[in-house]
C-alpha cells in the first residue's frame, strides 16, 4: 500500500487524467488511485495523506459520485491527517462559481479534524466567485481542461513539487 491515497470522481475523465500527472509526479510507488464512486469509509483510514480530486458540476456543486459520498464526511475524523486538493472547473462558462467544489469539501474535511495544505494562487485564472478559496488563494490546486489546458502539467509539476516535503516524499 502507497504512503498517499488521491480520492477522486469524475463525470468526462479530466479529473481522472489530472489524478494520474499527480500521481506520476509525486512517484506511482507512493500514490494509491482511488475512485470515489467504489470507496468506502474505511479505504480513507488506511492513508494519513489524502489527496482529494473532485471537478464542479451542474454550477457550484459537487461531482455526483462525492456528492453522493458526502454524507459519509460527517461520520469521519479526519484528526491527524494531511490533505490537498485539486479541483478541475471551467472558469469562463461558470465564472461565479468556479472550483466551488474543492471549497465544499475542503470546508467539511476540515471540520472533521483534517490539516488542509496545498494552497494555489488565483493569479492566472478569470472569474468573479468561488467557493473555492480561502484567505485569497485556491485551498488547492485550480486545473481548467476547457479553458487552460496547456498549462495543466505545468501547474501539476509546480504543485506535486511543493506537496512533496509536506507529505515526507
Ligand atoms: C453542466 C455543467 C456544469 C458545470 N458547472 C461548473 C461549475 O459550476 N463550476 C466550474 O468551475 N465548472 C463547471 N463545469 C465544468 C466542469 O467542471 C469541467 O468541464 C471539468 O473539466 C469536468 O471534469 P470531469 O471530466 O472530471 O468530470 C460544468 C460543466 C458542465 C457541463
Amino acid at each position: 500500500m502507497a504512503k498517499v491515497g488521491l480520492f477522486f470522481g469524475t463525470q468526462t475523465g479530466n479529473t481522472e487524467t489530472a489524478a494520474e500527472m499527480i500521481q506520476k509526479e509525486l512517484g506511482e510507488e507512493n500514490v494509491d488511485l482511488i475512485d470515489i464512486a467504489e470507496a468506502s469509509i474505511e479505504d480513507f483510514d488506511k492513508y494519513n495523506y489524502l489527496i482529494i480530486g473532485c471537478p464542479t458540476w451542474n454550477i457550484g456543486e459537487l461531482q455526483s459520485d462525492w456528492d453522493g459520498f458526502f454524507p459519509n464526511l460527517d461520520e469521519m475524523d479526519f484528526t491527524g491527517k494531511t490533505v490537498a486538493y485539486f479541483g478541475v472547473g471551467d472558469q469562463f462558462g461558470y465564472p461565479d462559481n468556479f472550483q466551488d467544489a474543492m471549497g465544499i469539501l475542503a470546508e467539511k474535511i476540515a471540520e472533521r479534524g483534517g490539516k488542509n495544505v496545498g494552497a494555489w494562487p488565483i493569479d492566472g485564472y478569470e472569474f468573479n466567485e468561488s467557493r473555492g478559496l480561502v484567505n485569497g488563494q485556491f485551498v488547492g490546486l485550480a486545473l481548467d481542461e476547457d479553458n487552460q489546458s496547456e498549462l495543466t502539467e505545468k501547474r501539476v509539476k509546480e504543485w506535486t513539487a511543493k506537496l512533496k516535503p509536506m507529505f515526507g516524499l
